[in-house]
């Protein structure tokens, strides 16, 4: 197992590939601190999911608490921090997960809308990590955090222009971070997830058109799965990845490389 022992806090965790790094991280025998936010979750099929991935992670023989709280306010990642010493003891692995995407035209994008994904994505994760980096010094025994980017930190979309900067952003985030606190042994990396299918783009894949141009665009023929993204978090959160920081991984079946 990879992370035999750990404790974890993944943000976002209650759906999609968050899940699937809950998951992931049980099997490879971490406790989780599972953070969902309920006014996303609303309306969705599973909007329990955080009370089902804690029953998962306990069936697979881990430790797990839920804890809803909105990422883009600093004090939930503190609280985070404390539900994890309460509950495990400490903190050595930080998924930053927790992100929106609500496709919106550019012209007309409203204020309001630009700055609650900034502060979700890009807030959101600087505060988690800045969090879980001061408990990890305080514990003295380094740590490990994995954020999810995305390769639209790499590339533009007409409807995403309030996030792919984020995306951006969380990459370079992870980049500082691994100079600011590679002193102190904490690894700071990032996954770039290409088209994986979950609740963040159901509405925007319903167009046919739009399925059928990304599936013959992906080399490895498919959708991505949570799953394949979780197993590449566990890879970057464990020592398996001792001399990797400041590194940032394409997940994306070959979607960036495939111009023509
Ligand atoms: N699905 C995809 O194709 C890709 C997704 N990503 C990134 O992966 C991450 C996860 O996305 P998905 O699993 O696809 O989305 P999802 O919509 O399936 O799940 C989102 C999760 O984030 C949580 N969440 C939403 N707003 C929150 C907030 N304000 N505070 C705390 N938690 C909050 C929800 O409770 C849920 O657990 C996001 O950062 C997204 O940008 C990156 C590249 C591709
Ligand atoms: C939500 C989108 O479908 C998804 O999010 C990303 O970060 C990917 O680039 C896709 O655009």
């Amino acid at each position: 197992m990879l992370l035999e022992g750990k404790r974890a806090i993944v943000t976002g965790g209650s759906r999609g590939i968050g899940r699937g790094i809950c998951l992931e991280f049980a099997r490879q025998g971490a406790d989780v601190v599972v953070n969902y936010y309920a006014g996303a979750d609303k309306g969705f099929a599973r909007d329990t999911a955080a009370d089902e991935v804690v029953a998962e992670i306990e069936a697979l023989g881990r430790r797990a608490i839920a804890v809803e709280g909105d990422i883009a306010d600093p004090q939930v990642s503190t609280a985070l921090v404390e539900a994890a010493i309460d509950a495990f003891g400490g903190v050595d692995v930080l998924a930053s997960n927790a992100g929106i995407c609500p496709f919106h035209a550019f012209l007309d994008m409203p204020a309001e809308l630009f700055k609650q994904v900034v502060d979700v994505n890009l807030g959101g994760a600087f505060f988690a990590v800045q969090a879980a980096a001061n408990r990890m010094n305080a514990q003295g025994t380094g740590g490990a955090i994995v954020a999810t980017s995305s390769i639209s930190a790499l590339v533009g979309g007409a409807l995403q222009t309030h996030y792919t900067p984020t995306k951006a952003g969380v990459h370079s985030l992870m980049q500082s971070a691994a100079i600011a606190l590679g002193p102190y042994g904490i690894r700071c990396n990032s996954v770039m997830p290409g088209a994986i299918a979950t609740d963040i783009n159901k509405d925007d894949w319903s167009d046919p058109k739009k399925r059928d141009y990304l599936d013959k665009r992906i080399p490895l023929g498919r959708f991505g799965e949570p799953e394949d993204v979780a197993r590449v978090v566990a890879f970057l959160a464990s020592d398996m990845a001792a001399y990797v920081t400041g590194a940032a991984l394409l997940v994306d079946g070959g979607l960036f490389v495939n111009l023509q």
